[in-house]
C-alpha cells in the first residue's frame, strides 16, 4: 500500500513550478504518490522592499513551521533563500542538481550591461546586485524593486524600468528564458549563495524507506558540497540573504598527469578541487573586495547513504548534512570560513556593514 508524501509550498508561481519538478521527480523515484500542500508565507504578504523586511528567511520560516506541525513531509525551497542558522528537527534531505547560477540582464532593446545607455534606470531588489551593477557602472540608477519573476519583467518598458537583474534559474523554470539580453559574467556580478540550487527539506530521522531512498537519489554531491562552501562562507560573514555578498563555487575534477583519468567524470573520479569565488561590495558600489579560495577534496567515501542515517544537526549550527562523505562536507564548509576570515581581515565588515542583526 504506498502512501503519500505530502509536498509543502509557496503559492508563486516559481515555487509551484520548482515544487513540481521536485514532487515528480521523488514519486518517480520513489513509487509513492505526492500531494502538494500550499502554505501562506510571510514574504509573500509583506509588500515592503525586501532590503527592509528584516531579518533572513521571510519565504521559509512557514514552511518549516508546516513541515515541524505535521502538515507536509517534504518542503522545497530556493537555496539562497534558507537562512545559515539553526533548523532544529529538520535536515536537507536533498540538493538535486544545481541549474546555471548566474545572474542575467533583462533590458530592453537587447542591451547588455555595457550597452546600457548613460543613467539607464535599472531594477533589483537585492542589494547585492545593487551594489555590484554600481560598481560595474557607476551612472546607473539602480531602482528597488520587489514582486515575483513576471511582475520584474513587465515593468522593463518604456517610461519605466530599461532592464532588470534575475537569477537566470529562476526564469529558466519559468521558461522565460526568451527574455535574457546577457548572461552576466561572474566575475562582474558574482551569484548569491546558493542561487540556482534547490533546497528539499524533511524532518530529521525519516523514517519512510521509500522516501528516503528517493531523497537520496535525488540529491546531487557536487551541487551540495558548492553551497556548503557558499553558505559556510555567508554564515561566517553572519551576512543574510539581503548582504551585499556574493559567493560561487565549483567542483572540478582533480588535475591529473595521467590523460585517461583526466577524462573521468566527476562521480567517482578520483579526486576533485572546491573552487570558491566570493565579493563583499559596499553597497554604493565604490568599493568591492574579490577573493577566491581553493581546497583538494578527497576521493569520496560513501558512509552516509541514507537521510535515515543522519542525525538532527546535533550541534545546531544550521548545517547542510545529508547524502555527502562528512569529511568532504567538512572540508567545503572550512573552505568558506577560511575565505570569509580573509575577507574579514581585508575589511569585509566595515565595508558592507556585517554582523549580527
Ligand atoms: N529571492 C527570490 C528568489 N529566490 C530564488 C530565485 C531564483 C531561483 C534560484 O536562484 O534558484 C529568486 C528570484 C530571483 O532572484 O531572480
Amino acid at each position: 500500500m504506498p502512501s503519500t508524501v505530502r509536498i509543502g509550498t509557496r503559492a508563486s508561481t516559481l515555487a509551484l513550478t520548482q515544487t513540481g519538478h521536485v514532487a515528480d521527480a521523488l514519486a518517480r523515484l520513489g513509487g509513492f504518490d505526492v500531494e502538494i500542500v500550499h502554505v501562506r508565507t510571510e514574504g509573500d504578504r509583506l509588500t515592503g522592499s525586501l532590503a527592509t523586511l528584516g531579518g533572513t528567511g521571510v519565504f521559509v520560516t512557514a514552511l518549516r513551521d508546516a513541515l515541524l506541525d505535521d502538515r507536509c513531509d517534504v518542503a522545497v525551497h530556493s537555496l539562497k533563500d534558507l537562512p545559515t542558522g539553526p533548523a532544529e528537527g529538520l535536515v536537507l534531505g536533498a540538493v538535486p542538481p544545481r541549474e546555471d547560477p548566474r545572474d542575467v540582464l533583462c533590458a530592453r532593446e537587447g542591451w547588455t550591461l555595457t550597452t546600457l545607455p548613460p543613467g539607464a534606470r535599472v531594477g533589483t531588489g537585492s542589494p547585492r546586485r545593487a551594489a555590484q551593477l554600481r560598481a560595474a557602472r557607476p551612472d546607473l540608477d539602480v531602482v528597488d524593486i520587489r514582486g515575483n519573476v513576471d511582475t520584474r519583467l513587465r515593468r522593463v518598458a518604456p517610461g519605466d524600468l530599461d532592464a532588470v537583474v534575475l537569477a537566470r534559474a529562476g526564469l529558466a523554470r519559468l521558461g522565460r528564458l526568451d527574455a535574457v539580453t546577457q548572461e552576466l559574467d561572474p566575475a562582474v556580478m558574482t551569484s548569491a549563495a546558493g542561487q540556482g540550487a534547490l533546497a528539499v527539506e524533511v524532518r530529521a530521522g525519516v523514517t519512510d524507506p521509500q522516501l528516503a531512498a528517493a531523497l537520496a537519489a535525488l540529491d546531487d554531491p557536487a551541487s551540495r558540497l558548492a553551497v556548503a562552501a557558499e553558505r559556510a562562507l555567508l554564515g561566517h560573514l553572519e551576512a543574510g540573504c539581503a548582504a551585499p555578498v556574493g559567493a560561487l563555487a565549483r567542483l572540478d575534477a582533480a588535475p591529473t598527469d595521467d590523460p585517461a583519468a583526466a577524462d573521468s567524470r566527476l562521480d567517482g573520479a578520483p579526486g576533485h578541487v572546491l573552487t570558491l569565488d566570493a565579493v563583499v561590495v559596499r553597497t554604493d558600489g565604490s568599493q568591492q573586495l574579490r577573493r577566491s579560495a581553493r581546497t583538494a577534496l578527497a576521493p569520496e567515501q560513501p558512509t552516509v547513504d541514507s537521510v535515515t542515517d543522519v542525525p538532527a544537526d546535533p550541534r545546531g549550527t544550521g548545517r547542510l548534512v545529508g547524502h555527502v562523505d562528512p569529511e568532504r562536507h567538512a572540508a567545503a564548509e572550512t573552505l568558506g570560513r577560511t575565505l570569509a576570515e580573509e575577507l574579514l581581515d581585508a575589511g569585509a565588515a566595515g565595508l558592507a556593514e556585517l554582523g549580527p542583526r
